[in-house]
Formats: C-alpha cells, structure tokens, sequence
C-alpha cells in the first residue's frame, strides 16, 4: 500500500461520474464531502496487499495514528486514490481494506470520513506547509 498524507486546512470532495462500473454504493449526501483540520490519507491499496489485507490494515493505522500524533490530528480524511502506485488492487479487495482502516481508526478515537471507492470526484485540499504537513508511507505484507 502506498500512502500519501497531507496534514490540511480542510479537504473536500464532491462525486463526478462513474470510474468503475460497479463502484461503491453511495447516499446523495455522500456524493459531498468536507472536514475542516484534518489529515488527509491518499492510499492506494496494492496487488502485494492481496496476500495479507488483515495485516495491511493493521500497519496502515499504526502508520496513521503515528503521522496523526505528530501533526496533532485527531480528524483523518480515508481518501481512495489509484495514482500512487502501478500495482493496484482489485477494487474490491482495495475497497474492504480502504472501510477496515476507516473503521478501526473509529475505534482509535478518531473522526473520519471516507471519500466514495470508484468514481471521479473533484477535490480541493489546503496544506498546511509545515515541515511535517507532506509525508507519504508504504506499507507491505510481512510474509
Ligand atoms: N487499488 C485501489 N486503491 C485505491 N483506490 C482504488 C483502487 N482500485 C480502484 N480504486 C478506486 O476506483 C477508482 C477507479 O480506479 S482506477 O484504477 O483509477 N480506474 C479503473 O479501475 C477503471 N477506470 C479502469 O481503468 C479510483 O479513483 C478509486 O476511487
């Protein structure tokens, strides 16, 4: 898995069309989406992550929970994005692993939004600028 976190101002999103043909099912309030603060995670989920998705989850949020500690973040944005990496996942080994670490971070304490798995979607991002605000991550299976 790679991952790319931006410690934010604010990131918000809103659905565009279609880019798989099944993609996730969503409300019409998840067809937008904004959290002010926030730590946004990019992450593209890898065909190596196929393996092991229960370990990648695991060490994804370790990974979050440390970057988050350290920018003072208490607010994740789990942002699905396809261009970090040549090796993608099936997306729906990707879309489970992308709803298992928004879940688990949950129980960490924090507040998070999920961007919708599979369609184009227009986002604006305002980064901090701080030393620690751009900081990317990859993770893979032990085994
Ligand atoms: N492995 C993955 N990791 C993260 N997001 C993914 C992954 N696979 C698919 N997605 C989601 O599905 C969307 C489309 O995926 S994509 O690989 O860019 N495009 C496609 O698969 C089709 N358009 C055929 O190329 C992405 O924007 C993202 O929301």
């Amino acid at each position: 898995m790679r991952m790319l976190l931006i410690h934010s101002d604010y990131l918000e999103y809103e659905v565009k069309d279609k880019a798989l043909k099944n993609p996730e099912p969503i409300s019409e309030e998840q067809k937008k989406g904004r959290l002010d603060e926030v730590l946004a995670v990019f992450m593209s989920v890898e065909k190596a992550d196929e393996t092991n998705p229960d370990e990648i989850v695991e060490k994804a949020v370790v990974e979050i929970k440390d970057v988050a500690s350290q920018v003072k973040a208490d607010r994740i944005f789990v942002y699905p994005f396809a261009h970090l990496s040549s090796e993608l996942a099936k997306p729906d080994v990707a879309l489970k692993v992308l709803q298992k670490i928004e879940e688990r971070l949950r129980e960490e304490g924090f507040e998070v939004k999920r961007a919708p798995f599979g369609y184009y979607k227009a986002f604006r991002l305002s980064c901090k600028g701080h030393p620690l605000a751009e900081l990317s991550r990859t993770i893979v299976p032990s085994g």
